[in-house]
């Protein structure tokens, strides 16, 4: 951005952004002092499974929403209108189904690593596979979380960008590692807190600016930004009910229902209805979040319409431009500038530091302890710590690689979890829904859907193959020259390619296909390619795999067919716990040691007692 343009950060501001600052090291360092002092792994990574369902939810919110979603929707929003919004249709399912299918199967057998469950149901090498794609997802996403707040402040204040990065990466490494799970929860809800009211500040001060409500409505419709539902069923459209509404849950599920730092959030709480119940919680407060994102977008068009921008940005960058509009807005009136940053600081240290920690979790739990088992407790704890500060490390290397990318940050970690989460998706669904599925199957279904996902994600970049349709940029049809050029070249090149838009054949039609579905994409293939693999191999049988590992799935869905009296009955073979323990004979699957069986069977059981006694 021209240095020129850049809005200075007032003495009040920088107060605010270093008490945030100060309040996160705080809690850290509260926790690594209190309680048990984070001497042991179970406080470090599990906060003692003591955590209650306010704090938890809050925190469910954080790990998934950072500054990439603070600044990335209102941009999304500013060039494509509404439709991105049609996501929130996917919160459904996406969280309905974890909450009433991965997450009980998965507590009920007491794992503190939820890819624990894959060497329960397959093998080792399964486990060990499904942990290193997870690492890989996670460092990837945590470059994009630590970039963006720091790409946001330069571009406000001119503030050392790299400083930045390391500042943040600093904090939260402190924090993380001084205080554990029950840090990172508390420091969620804070920030949490901080990220919406930085929001609500923007949007209320953005429309009073813009002439009222009534103006920015005005605008709005005359600039075409509303998008009704659009019911197009082509897969390769970016951006309609279909790619967004249904491909959108796969991601979710990919977020909600399998991966760790959310997982790990969801055992940390005593009883299971608790652990349930915090997952209806989250659906309010991310609906929350992607209202405000979307209403400080369609301020932001009402605002800038038709306005010149060549001056004002030198960035190409449409993320740049929400910087830009809320430093705009908020000048004068000292300590809202420093309170939104705050709020995009706040948005992505919660979800480093659930990265952080949930990475340090799966290390410790998958990789190292089963190589190690008699490592002392002390030991295990110094060891999760360092890893937690390695990753810290390493995180700033993968911010590196952001800024080479240099796309919307919004869409960088979607494919991210589009194309990683998605065949870590189709391994617990491969596992949990099809009994016959086995570890031959299943490495070769995870190595098929990343092949897959990164063909389509890759062969998309090479080809410039996006499916998005950009709308005029102004409110008024005849846009004038100026901001055509302030947007750049692209915006001219791309509504051509809408205007003259042919359908795409072969190849470049598959490279098409919307980011939206690589989860689901991906997700099937595993499915596919694994149980493939498996009929070849020897499938296995009926109650082989360790008992509550696979879903009853009929039996649930006679179960929901009940309340359908028109429905025909399916007849259940097996109750939810009547799998039979397995002798485990069948050559090259998974036979569940003694000592394993023992260990999880009684905690199991005891858990559903629990559950069934606690409310
Ligand atoms: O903000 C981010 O770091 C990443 C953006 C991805 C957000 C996912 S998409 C669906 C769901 N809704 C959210 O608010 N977060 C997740
Ligand atoms: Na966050």
């Amino acid at each position: 951005m021209d240095p020129s343009n850049q809005k200075h950060f007032s003495a009040v501001d920088y107060v605010v952004f270093a008490l945030l600052l100060a309040a996160s090291v705080g809690i850290g360092l509260y926790y690594a002092l209190s309680g048990g002092r984070q001497r042991t792994t179970q406080e470090f990574l599990m906060a003692d499974r003591s955590m209650r369902c306010l704090p938890v939810s809050l925190s469910l919110i954080a790990s998934f929403q950072s500054a990439v979603a603070i600044i990335g929707v209102p941009a999304e929003i500013y060039t494509h209108g509404t439709q991105y919004w049609f996501i929130g249709c996917a919160y459904i399912l996406g969280l309905l189904i974890p909450a009433h299918v991965f997450i009980p199967l998965l507590y009920r057998l007491k794992l503190s690593s939820a890819y624990q469950y894959l060497e329960l149901r397959f093998s080792k090498v399964v486990r060990i596979c499904g942990t290193l794609t997870f690492i890989f997802q996670m460092v990837i996403y945590m470059g994009v979380c630590v970039y963006t707040p720091a790409f946001a402040l330069n571009a406000a204040t001119g503030f050392q960008l790299w400083g930045t990065v390391l500042i943040t990466g600093l904090v939260c490494t402190l924090y993380t590692t001084l205080g554990g799970l029950k840090a990172v929860i508390w420091t969620d809800v804070f920030q949490t807190l901080v990220m919406f009211a930085g929001q609500i500040a923007v949007i209320i001060v953005g429309v009073e600016r813009t002439g009222g409500m009534s103006e920015v409505w005005r605008k709005v419709k005359e600039g075409n930004r509303l998008s009704g539902l659009d019911l197009n069923p082509d897969p390769t459209e970016r951006h309609t009910f279909w790619t967004l509404g249904v491909g959108g849950v796969f991601l979710m599920l990919s977020l909600y229902g399998v991966n760790q730092a959310q997982v790990q959030r969801k055992f940390s709480r005593k009883i299971f209805p608790e652990s349930v119940k915090s997952c209806y919680m989250v659906f309010p407060s991310l609906q929350l979040a992607l209202g405000l994102s979307c209403i400080m977008g369609l301020v932001m068009f009402a605002r800038y319409c038709g306005e010149d921008f060549s001056e004002k940005l030198g960035s190409s960058s449409r993320d740049a431009m929400v910087i830009y509009f809320v430093m705009d807005m908020l000048q004068g009136l000292p300590g809202l500038p420093g309170l939104f940053v705050a709020c995009l600081f706040s948005a992505a240290l919660s979800t480093i530091s659930s990265a952080f920690n949930s990475l340090a979790t799966v290390t410790m739990e998958d990789l190292i302890k089963p190589h190690f088992p008699s490592m002392s407790e002390e030991r295990a704890t110094l060891v999760s710590k360092a890893l937690a500060t390695s990753y810290g490390l390493l995180c700033l290397a993968m911010a590196y690689l952001t800024h080479l990318m240099g796309d919307s940050v919004l869409l960088v970690a979607l494919k991210i979890f589009g194309m990683v989460g998605g065949p870590i998706l189709g391994l617990f669904c491969l596992g949990m829904f099809f009994p016959w599925a086995n570890s031959k199957g299943a490495v070769a279904g995870l190595g098929a859907g990343l092949v897959g996902a990164f063909w389509v994600g890759i062969g998309s970049i090479v080809t410039r193959s996006s499916g998005a349709k950009r709308l005029p940029p102004s409110c008024h049809i005849n846009t004038t020259a100026a901001f055509q050029t302030a947007i750049g070249n692209v915006t001219s090149l791309e509504t051509n390619s809408t205007l003259f838009f042919s359908r795409p054949t072969g190849l470049h039609r598959f490279y098409s296909l919307s980011y939206m579905w690589y989860a689901g994409f991906s997700c099937l293939i595993v499915i596919l390619v694994g149980l493939t693999v498996s009929f070849l191999t020897g499938p296995m049988k009926e109650g082989e795999a360790t008992p509550g590992t696979v879903y009853p799935l009929l039996v649930s869905l006679s179960a929901l067919m009940s309340f359908f009296p028109c429905c025909p009955k399916i007849p259940s073979p097996q109750g939810p716990h009547s799998h039979k323990e397995s002798n485990g004979t069948a050559s090259g699957q998974h036979t569940p040691s003694q000592q394993q069986t023992e260990r999880l069977l009684p905690d199991a059981d005891s858990r559903v007692i629990e559950y069934e006694t606690a409310v």
